[in-house]
């Protein structure tokens, strides 16, 4: 690359709770001019001109009609992870800005996570880590109950390929896998994990010990779990959301929780995320909140990286975009 001028990528910022971590930034650095969205403020007239992507990492810089507006020579935006209800495709499409996701990378670790939350809540072992550790030392395990997994009946709401790979886990748990989708069945996918398509969600949430939600938020998934489908899930079973916050409707689930409609929900996302801190849902014992850190390891983090590097460098070049987001 010596002698030639890097393309300039536009990033939120470097380091911080929030940031493109500082050693992926060094990676970024060897192939792209990078700025920050600080420097980029700092010299808009000159640096708009020149900034040729986005590498967006955790739905930063958020992008709208005045960024788009101010970058004349923008030609992609490399999205972190799978979901993309955090971008305007339209917009984006309207200024001929190209879109790229990492959706087969974190998928395995989105799965993994799945099982830790209905293995953590169905075995309360949140709850059982404050009690060992707790100065009481006089607790009695013996009366301590939680719901077996193995065995038990899964629900899988949306089998993509975070679902599926939900469902190759499960089936090493023996246990019996229901699936719904909105749109298709997959009849080759169904018969290699075990798995029974339900036509109807209602008939999957009548028979589930567990419910795990991997849809994509889409207008059609937005509350998809309200007060009516909490109530026609067992009073024993539990929720477990690794998708986006806004397909549960919140105020409902508190509802049903309080109520003991179901027994526990594992939620790896919320809305807002974080939640206020007086947000009834840190209140209640039967739920376990995780951070939003389905793809949080170091192995698919760095693979997210080096994809979302490779999808900026092939939109550059005119090139087929692997992981290009079609509208
Ligand atoms: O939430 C994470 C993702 O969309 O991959």
């Amino acid at each position: 690359m010596e002698g030639q001028e890097l393309p300039c990528v536009l990033i939120d910022c470097i380091g911080g709770k929030h940031g493109v971590y500082e050693d992926h930034a060094e990676f970024l650095k060897e192939r792209f001019c990078l700025i920050t969205m600080k420097e980029y403020l700092e010299n808009k007239s000159f640096l708009g001109k020149k900034i040729r992507a986005i590498y967006m990492w955790y739905h930063k810089p958020v992008i709208n009609e005045e960024l788009l507006q101010s970058l004349p020579n923008l030609k992609i935006v490399a999205s972190s992870g799978a979901g993309v209800d955090h971008l305007d495709l339209n917009l984006l499409s309207s200024y001929g800005v190209k879109v790229s996701n990492t959706p087969l990378t974190v998928s395995t670790d989105t799965a993994d996570l799945g099982m830790a939350l209905m293995l953590a809540s169905s075995r309360r072992l949140v709850e059982g880590h404050q009690m060992a550790i707790s100065p009481d030392t006089e607790y009695f395990p013996a009366n301590w109950l939680g719901a077996e997994v193995s065995g038990a009946t899964l629900g899988i709401v949306g089998m993509g390929t975070i679902g599926y790979k939900v469902a190759e886990r499960a089936k090493a748990f023996e246990m019996k896998i229901l699936y719904h989708n909105r749109k298709q069945r997959n009849k080759e996918e169904e018969h290699a994990v075990g798995a029974t398509y339900c036509k109807k969600i209602d008939d999957l949430l009548q028979q589930a010990d567990f419910v795990m939600l991997a849809v994509k938020l889409t207008p059609q998934t937005h509350k998809l779990i309200g007060k009516r489908e909490l109530q026609l899930m067992k009073p024993t079973a539990i929720l477990i959301n690794i998708s986006r916050g806004l397909v549960v409707d919140q105020d409902a689930l508190v509802e049903a929780l309080q109520n003991k409609v179901i027994k526990a929900a594992a939620l790896d996302v919320t809305y807002p995320e974080p939640l206020p801190r007086d947000h009834p849902l840190l209140k209640l014992k039967d739920v376990l909140i995780t951070p939003h850190i389905g793809s949080a390891t170091v192995k698919t983090r760095h693979l997210m990286k080096e994809n979302m590097t490779e999808s900026i460098q092939a939109g550059l070049a005119g090139l087929p975009i692997p992981n290009e987001v079609l509208l």
